[in-house]
């Protein structure tokens, strides 16, 4: 159970520069729509999660809201800013890079800006990586194009280098944008920064196409992400119902979290089957996945099988799961799989069948951000700007049931979301698509 504890915020020291921004903040308060500095927002958003605690309402978990200060820690005129992004494309990380450079520029006034290439190797010498001055006028219009202008990599590197670089630049602040490993990386680099007796805020945007961050709404990019993987539904979707025993099966990204398939599925109401890794499914048997999808071709012609990349990895054996450079596993292919056994089973019963198999892979996730995330990314970037400013550090800006919030970075690898299989997302899934809640 997440504690007060869990939620504190940590900062360089008190804020006695008054901010760019002050005057805009006078006539500010609490209301449904922002959350003045002095006041907190509620952890727990149930009478039974909150009253269970047995607390005063003072002493409830609470998370510090984001958003401009009236006063800020670092001088704007002597603020010097690094940022990176690390680990795989997201739609928005262009739109997040250019609103920190705009924010910053602009509002702050702070002119020294700096990007660090192809993820936490940048800071690295032995690299040979160039950093790069990032102006107003080089990041005007990179939100038209996906990927990032920075580069991205995985692969761990010695913090001490990192933060040998920050000290060599003379940054002031280091902006992350990246998923769990990323956060891991920059809590390293808090580490040597205190270890160092440094002055370094580190702020980090959470980028995960696979929404596995918990305690925050959907994360950036997903919403695009998942728009593109309707795509390969729908064209599945159409060819298997022009074929005699046509089955459009569809393979979406997803390791240990399966929103995409998900959220996809619901958007483009055109699945009968959706198989994530948090539900388990029984191939063969009377009440298995075979069988049933054998049943439903043979009453209504086709079929729409979607499954995340992560899900039934017990099914593929022989192959010893590889490992790429941060250490996280890369499974085998259970599109191909399903696609082999869906086949071997019909043609055993005699039911005819043509199996259309999809794997838009990387195709969702490099594409430009939809006009929702990149609202949402310059929202998220002002975010980040404003807390590090104030001294924020080993935080990320996150917007949780709407509000914008700093979460402590230990909070925020504490765990991975998950499609809960007890919960509302799941059981909207089991409704449009019809299949049993178990296979079993
Ligand atoms: N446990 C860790 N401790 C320190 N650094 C880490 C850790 N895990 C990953 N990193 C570093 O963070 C960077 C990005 O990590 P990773 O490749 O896992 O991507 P990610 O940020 O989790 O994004 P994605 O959502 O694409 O998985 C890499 O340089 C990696 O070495
Ligand atoms: O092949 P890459 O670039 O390492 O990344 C693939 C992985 O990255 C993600 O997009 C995000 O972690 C996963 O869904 C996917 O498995
Ligand atoms: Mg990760």
């Amino acid at each position: 159970m997440v504690s007060h504890e869990d939620l504190a915020v940590r900062t360089l020291g008190p804020c006695r520069i008054d901010s760019p921004l002050a005057e805009r903040l006078v006539a500010r308060e609490t209301t449904q729509h922002s959350v003045v500095e002095e006041d907190r927002i509620l952890f727990d958003d149930t009478i039974s999660m909150a009253g269970g605690r047995g607390l005063p309402v003072e002493q409830l978990p609470s998370l510090e809201p984001g958003g401009p200060r009236k006063r800020i820690y670092f001088d704007p005129a002597k603020t010097r800013v690094g940022i990176v992004t690390c680990g795989g494309l997201c739609p928005g990380l262009n739109d997040v890079i250019r609103g920190l450079v705009l924010e910053l520029s602009r509002h702050y006034g702070v002119r020294r800006i700096v990007g660090f290439r192809n993820g936490y190797r940048g800071f690295v010498p032995r690299y040979g990586e160039d950093v790069v001055d990032l102006t107003p006028e080089v990041v005007m219009h990179i939100d038209d194009e996906g990927g990032t202008i920075l580069g991205t990599s995985r692969g761990e590197q010695d913090p001490d280098e990192i933060v040998d670089a920050l000290e060599r630049l003379n940054i002031n602040i280091l902006f992350v944008i990246g998923g769990d490993g990323t956060i891991r990386g920059a809590m390293d680099v808090v580490r040597v920064v205190g270890e160092r007796g440094l002055k370094v805020a580190v702020v980090g945007i959470p980028k995960t196409i696979d929404n596995d961050i918990p305690y925050i709404d959907q994360s950036f990019g997903f919403q695009t992400a998942m728009a593109e993987a309707t795509k390969s539904i729908h064209a599945a979707s159409v060819e298997a119902r022009s074929a005699p025993g046509g089955i459009g099966l569809v393979k979406l990204m997803g390791r240990h979290s399966g929103f995409i398939a998900c959220y996809a599925t619901l958007a483009k109401d055109d699945a009968d089957y959706v198989l994530i890794p948090e539900v388990p499914f029984a191939l063969d048997g009377e009440r298995g996945l075979l069988q049933h999808l054998r049943r439903r071709v043979q009453e209504r012609g086709h079929a729409v099988v979607v499954v995340a990349e992560g899900a039934g990895q017990e099914y593929i054996e022989g192959e010893e799961p590889g490992r790429d450079a941060s250490g996280n596993v890369r499974f085998g292919d259970i599109g191909r799989l399903l696609r082999k056994r869906i086949v071997e089973h019909l043609d055993a019963h005699g039911v005819e069948n043509n199996v259309r198999y999809f794997d838009p892979s990387y195709a969702i996730r490099s594409v430009p951000a939809n006009p929702f995330d990149s609202a949402y990314c310059l929202r998220l970037a002002h975010a980040a700007v404003h807390a590090a400013m104030a001294g924020r550090t080993e935080v990320i800006v996150a917007r949780r049931r709407r509000r914008f919030v700093h979460m402590p970075m230990p909070l925020a690898v504490s765990r991975r979301n998950h499609v809960d299989p007890l919960g509302d997302l799941w059981l909207s899934v089991l409704e449009a698509t019809g299949q049993p809640v178990r296979f079993e």
